[in-house]
């Protein structure tokens, strides 16, 4: 979505969110916000009481009852058009969106025949073939091919990336287009189940729900607004007794100063503001609670190559062990390589191209190619007259020989040693029991990677660096990098390990992961940020995904869940102690005529005991639209560790939050006590 692009407001969505304030008036969805379900109670009452003051005798009054109403109805207007304008971005998102799902022609393979069927009656499993210029009906995975696909539709990225079948690159999305080659499908996703569909969805906030976190504050906010309705309903009867006869629009103005409206208000916004600061940065969260979780993080996970190094491992080097010539190092680790297709393997190739050596380029036929894998960390070929040729981590190879009864070479574990401590991944190369020497592998650390840590450091976020790769190599990136910890010759079930003993000590553990072996980690991981070059299963398993496939922007990600979980403390704190403020406002202009002594606590010195009420709830109402930027913007953001955020919190906004209504209602009441 190109989200990246859009401006950040514009008058259209504006227009729409000022309809939808009054759109949302209707009580039924107020209720589900009880704080400002109560304000629009007490509007009500006051609006009877200036319509019919002859029925409430009322009738001198009418003109204060008539301003308490306006203010109270704009103070619940404020907060719809609040949480209104948050949605807009999201709704205007959803249109794009929505525009991209029109009715696509799919070519279905039935039997040996293909058939011509809308996109709308492909079925999970269904089988589809996409030729050069067509849309890809549905998500799915390359069964048969290989294409380059324009994504642009949904990751806002116009660069065609490469799918094809097998490995990890494999997964289609329904609405991209195929722009060369032709591809076989399986679809993977029934109607009104796809990912265009679940992303409309989400930035549609159909199916948002409170977060956890959101239901507790909304517990507290409900109970101080309870507390409050039973102080000022028993405060009638009170004052009554000393012979002061409290109005009913009084009594309302009182409870709605006093109760968190400013929070109750912004609350919603402040959520769907977090949400959509994430979805603009092209990754999309499932769900609130995966961006608040974010925000909550202990330990962060994260692979060395691609995330920390740039992970274009290139071999650079060709190394003799033994008394082998670096000519028959490089001709066998060419050997092993004719077919493997990982950039490790390609790389090989590309090296013996460079530096002018041969090999029998006829050395694959017939033979049986050994694919990479994680768990065997080696790549190579059995060739047809029964020698076996493999490359591979230093450690795996020479268990490899070890086991045909091979001797290692006495300069080996010296040489890969030199290698991985200068952050290089050796592989060895061996022919059936016999160790010819090493390739060395180049990687290089990403720019900016330790100030990124220092951050994460910082908040409190221990990093552990996962890599497949031997633990000097790892030791030396890690230091590079400035990683907490790292973790070596780690295998994919090794990552789960890791997340289950992290969250065993009570830790919110994140992590990133692209393969089908990641999916089990990104499920288990409270924060699970797969990429969307990756495969179906790690998609379906994370709790969000990076449409610009960029392992690192887990960093960010949970930066952005920080800044949303601040922002909502900070207008809680900022809410409740204006209210405190406020209180210093009305009660004294309450009683001040039928107790002069409590003109003491007129603290502020307002006008009159009506302008000193009205003023209140001025400022009670416009504090509202006052914050909706910091609300949607998030408040500034420093890394720095919990204990120290909550004082500095304490001291800005709840500090801020006694002395800004002093001087905000003081300056109102300068300008109301004209009339009143
Ligand atoms: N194409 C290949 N052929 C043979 N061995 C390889 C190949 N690619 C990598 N290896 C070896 O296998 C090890 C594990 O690789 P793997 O890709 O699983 O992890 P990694 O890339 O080192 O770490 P990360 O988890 O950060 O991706 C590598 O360190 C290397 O020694
Ligand atoms: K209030
Ligand atoms: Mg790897």
């Amino acid at each position: 979505m190109n989200t990246k692009r859009r401006s950040m407001l514009s008058g259209e969505i504006v227009k729409k969110a000022i309809l939808d304030s009054f759109i949302k008036l209707n009580p039924v969805v107020m209720m589900k916000n009880p704080v400002m379900f109560v304000v629009e109670a007490g509007t009500f009452v006051v609006l009877l009481m200036t319509l019919f003051p002859g029925y409430f005798g009322t009738e001198g009054r009418v003109g204060f009852n008539l301003a308490v109403f306006l203010i109270l109805l704009f103070t619940v207007l404020f907060a719809n058009f609040a949480e209104a304008l948050a949605e807009g971005r999201g709704k205007a998102q959803a249109d794009t969106l929505k525009k991209t799902k029109k009715e696509i022609m799919a070519n279905k393979v039935t039997g040996n025949s293909v058939k011509v069927v809308p996109s709308t009656e492909l079925r999970k499993g269904d089988v589809v073939i996409v030729s050069q210029g067509e849309m890809i009906p549905g998500d799915g995975e390359v069964i048969d091919g290989l294409a380059s696909v324009d994504e642009s539709a949904i990751t806002g990225e116009s660069a065609p990336v490469i799918k094809e079948a097998g490995g990890d690159f494999s997964s289609v999305t329904g609405g991209t287009r195929v722009v060369s080659d032709r591809i076989t499908v399986r679809i993977t996703s029934d109607p009104g189940e796809s990912f265009i569909d679940r992303m409309i969805a989400l930035v549609e906030g159909a199916k948002r729900q409170k977060t956890p976190n959101e239901i507790a504050l909304n517990t507290l906010l409900v109970s101080l607004t309870l507390i409050f309705l039973i102080v000022v309903v028993t405060l009638a009867p009170m004052a009554d007794y000393l012979g002061i006869k409290l109005e009913i629009p009084v009594l309302i103005s009182l409870l709605v100063c006093l109760i968190p409206t400013t929070i109750g208000g912004l609350l919603s916004a402040i959520g769907i503001a977090g949400m959509d600061r994430v979805t603009r940065f092209n990754v999309l969260a499932m769900s609130g609670k995966a961006v608040e979780a974010a925000g909550d993080i202990d330990t962060m996970i994260l692979d060395k190559t691609g995330t920390i190094t740039f992970g274009n491992r290139m071999a650079s080097e060709f190394i003799a062990v033994g008394d082998t010539t670096v000519e028959t190092v490089a001709e066998w680790a060419a050997v092993s390589s004719v077919k493997d297709e990982t950039p490790e393997g390609r790389s090989v190739l590309e090296l013996m191209k460079k530096e002018g050596y041969t090999y029998p380029t006829n050395a694959a036929e017939g033979a049986e190619f050994i694919e990479f894998k994680a768990e065997t960390r080696m790549s190579g070929i059995d060739l047809p007259n029964g020698r076996k040729v493999r490359k591979g981590a230093v450690d795996a190879v020479k268990a490899w020989v070890s086991a045909q009864g091979g001797v290692i070479p006495t300069d080996l574990e010296q040489k890969g040693n030199a290698i991985a401590s200068e952050g290089g991944t050796p592989l060895a190369v061996a022919v059936d029991n016999r160790i010819y020497g090493l390739i060395y592998l180049k990687d290089t650390v990403k720019p900016g990677m330790r100030e990124r840590f220092d951050q994460l450091r910082k908040m409190g976020i221990k990093t552990i660096m996962c890599t497949g790769d031997n633990p000097l190599t790892a030791a030396t990136i890690a230091r590079e990098a400035g990683v907490d910890d790292f973790i070596a010759e780690s295998k994919p079930e090794d990552k789960i390990a890791v997340i289950k003993r992290e969250q065993a000590a009570g830790k919110l553990v994140a992590m990133t992961g692209d393969g089908t072996n990641d999916a089990p980690a990104l499920a288990q991981a409270d924060v699970g940020l797969a990429m969307n070059s990756g495969t179906t299963a790690a998609k379906e398993a994370a709790n969000m995904v990076d449409l610009d496939s960029d392992p690192s922007k887990i960093i960010e990600v949970v930066a952005i869940g920080k800044q949303l979980l601040m922002t909502r403390g900070a207008l809680t704190t900022f809410s409740v102690a204006n209210d405190i403020a406020k209180y210093f406002a009305i009660i004294p202009a309450m009683f001040m005529q039928a107790i002069p002594e409590m003109n003491v606590l007129n603290v502020m010195g307002l006008g009159s005991p009506m302008s000193a009420i009205l003023s209140a709830l001025v400022f009670n109402a416009i504090i509202i639209p006052l914050l909706i930027p910091l609300a949607m913007k998030g408040v500034a953001y420093k890394p720095m560790s919990s204990a120290q955020l909550l004082s500095r919190n304490l001291l800005i906004y709840g500090l801020g939050g006694v002395i800004a209504p002093f001087v905000g209602i003081k300056l109102i009441d300068m300008v109301v006590h004209l009339w009143v």
